[in-house]
C-alpha cells in the first residue's frame, strides 16, 4: 500500500480527539491547534514524538520490573480501599469507577509521577463523566462529514466536544505546565541520568535541544498535547477493556475458577503476587486475556488513513487521496478465524496457540499503539492478581455483555455494573 498518513484517531472515548483530528486534516495547521502531540499529528512532528515516547517509556522501565512495581503498588492501594469497605469480607464495587481510577493513577504516575489524591479523584471522576457523555454524542457521522459541516449544522454539539477535549487536556497536563514553569525559573533540578517520569524526560529533551540552538519541536505546547494524547489514549481504552473483561468473567464463573486454579499453582497458593515473569507459564490466563481483548475490541470504526499513491486492494483500485481503514473489530469476529465468534471461549487459544497472533487489538504497523506494553502489563497484573485475591460475583442480575452504544465510534460495555468482591 502506498504511503499513508493517519487522519483520524477514534478510540470510542477519544471522540473529542477525533473531531480535532478530522478538523486538523481539513484545515491549515496554523488556523488550528497546530500539528501537535502524537495521536492526531502527522509527518515529522508525529515521527519525532512517537520515537521520543517509546524511548522514554523504555527508559522508565515499561515492560520491565519498574512498571510492574508501579502497577502492583497501585493495585495494592486500591485493594486496601476495597478491603477497608468490606462487610463480612464482601465489598460491592462499581467496576467502571474502580478501573477508571486505578488505570488513571498508573498512567498518571508514569506521565507526571503522581496518583490522584482524594480531592483530585472527585475532579477526575467529574471530567470522566463529561468525557463519557460526549461518547454518547459522537457517532460515525462525526467521523465522516467535513468539520465545517459539523460546525454549521450542529454548532452547540460541536463546541461542547471541543470544550471537553480542551478541559481534559488542560487537566491532565496541569502538572506538566507547573513543572515547566518552575524549570524556566530555575526552581526545578532535572534528573538527567534517570528521569522519574515522562514530563521529566521531556524537560531534559527540551534542555538538550536548547543547547543545540535553533528551533525545536520540543515545546510546552507540544508537551501538553503529547501528555493529553497519551493519557486519553491510554486511560479509557485500558479501563474499558477491564470493565468489559469482568462483565464477561462474572458471566462465566467456571472460567474464573479455572484461571484461579492455574494462578494459585503458579504463585504457591497466592503466597506471592502474580508477576509479569509468570507470563510464559500462565497459558490459561493468557488465553483468557486474548479472549477478553477479542470481545472488548473497543473500536467500531478504525483509524483512517489517507492514501498518497494509487494502489490495489484485492483487485480494487484505490486512488490517491482516498480515505482507507483496516477494520480490526471485524477481524475479531471473523467466523473463518474464530469459530462461533460470539462465544466467550478462551479454550480456542489453547486448542490453537497460533490464534493468539490473530488478535490485534493494538493495531499493527507504524501507527500501532504506543502504549501496548503498558496496557498489556496492566491487563495481566490487574486481572490475574484480582482473581488471586477475590472471588468476584455479580451484584444482583448478571451484567450484559452487549455493546451499549452500537452506533457510536467505539464499543461501550455496560459501565453501570456493580460486582461483589469477596476476599479469598
Ligand atoms: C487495552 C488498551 C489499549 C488498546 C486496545 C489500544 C488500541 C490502540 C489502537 C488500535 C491504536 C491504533 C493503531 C493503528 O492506527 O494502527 C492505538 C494507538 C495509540 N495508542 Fe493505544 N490502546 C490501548 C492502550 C494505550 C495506552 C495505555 C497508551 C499510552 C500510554 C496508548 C497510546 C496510544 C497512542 C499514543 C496511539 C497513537 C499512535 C500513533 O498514532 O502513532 N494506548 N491504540
Amino acid at each position: 500500500m502506498g504511503t499513508s498518513s493517519k487522519i483520524a484517531f477514534c478510540h470510542q472515548f477519544l471522540s473529542t480527539l477525533v473531531v480535532s483530528s478530522v478538523f486538523r486534516s481539513k484545515f491549515p495547521h496554523s488556523v488550528l491547534l497546530g500539528n501537535l502531540g502524537l495521536v492526531s499529528a502527522n509527518g515529522e512532528t508525529w515521527a519525532e514524538m512517537r520515537r521520543f515516547a517509546l524511548l522514554a517509556f523504555r527508559t522508565m522501565g515499561v515492560g520491565r520490573d519498574l512498571m510492574e512495581e508501579r502497577i502492583l503498588n497501585e493495585l495494592n492501594s486500591r485493594c486496601a480501599e476495597i478491603d477497608a469497605d468490606a462487610v463480612n469480607g464482601k465489598t460491592i464495587v462499581h467496576t467502571a469507577e474502580f478501573f477508571d481510577i486505578t488505570v488513571g493513577n498508573v498512567i498518571n504516575s508514569v506521565l507526571v509521577g503522581k496518583r490522584f489524591d482524594d480531592q483530585n479523584k472527585k475532579e477526575f471522576l467529574k471530567l470522566k463523566g463529561l468525557l463519557d457523555s460526549t461518547a454518547e454524542l459522537f457517532t460515525i457521522f462525526d467521523l465522516t462529514v467535513p468539520v465545517w459541516i459539523l460546525q454549521k449544522v450542529c454548532p452547540v454539539r460541536y463546541a461542547r466536544m471541543i470544550e471537553v477535549q480542551e478541559e481534559i487536556i488542560n487537566y491532565v497536563s496541569r502538572e506538566a505546565q507547573e513543572r515547566y514553569e518552575q524549570f524556566q525559573k530555575g526552581e526545578y533540578t532535572l534528573n538527567h541520568e534517570d528521569p522519574q517520569d515522562f514530563v521529566e524526560a521531556y524537560l531534559v529533551k527540551i534542555e538538550e535541544e536548547k543547547e543545540k540552538g535553533g528551533s525545536s519541536m520540543y515545546t510546552l505546547e507540544c508537551l501538553k498535547h503529547v501528555i493529553g494524547d497519551l493519557w486519553l489514549a491510554g486511560q479509557d481504552t485500558t479501563a474499558t477493556t477491564l470493565v468489559s473483561g469482568f462483565n464477561q468473567l462474572v458471566n462465566h464463573p467456571e472460567i474464573m475458577k479455572k484461571c484461579r486454579e492455574e494462578l494459585m499453582k503458579l504463585t504457591g497458593n497466592g503466597s506471592r503476587p502474580l508477576s509479569l515473569k509468570d507470563r510464559a507459564e500462565s497459558h490459561y490466563l493468557n488465553a483468557v486475556l486474548a479472549e477478553i481483548q477479542r470481545h472488548a475490541s473497543i473500536l467500531n470504526v478504525n483509524f483512517w488513513r489517507i492514501n498518497h499513491e494509487p494502489t490495489t486492494v484485492k483487485g480494487y483500485t484505490v486512488d490517491s487521496g482516498s480515505v482507507i481503514t483496516a477494520q480490526l473489530g471485524a477481524l475479531h469476529v471473523n467466523n473463518d478465524i474464530f469459530k462461533n465468534p460470539e462465544k466467550f471461549y478462551p479454550e480456542r487459544f489453547i486448542e490453537n496457540e497460533k490464534l493468539l497472533n490473530q488478535v490485534i487489538p493494538f493495531g499493527i504497523g507504524k501507527r500501532s499503539c504506543v502504549g501496548e506494553n503498558i496496557a498489556k502489563s496492566e491487563l495481566y497484573l490487574m486481572i490475574g492478581n484480582l482473581l488471586l485475591r477475590y472471588d468476584i460475583r455479580p451484584h444482583g442480575s448478571l451484567p450484559s455483555t452487549e455493546d451499549q452504544l452500537p452506533y457510536s465510534a467505539g464499543k461501550l460495555p455496560d459501565k453501570t455494573v456493580k460486582l461483589e468482591f469477596v476476599k479469598l
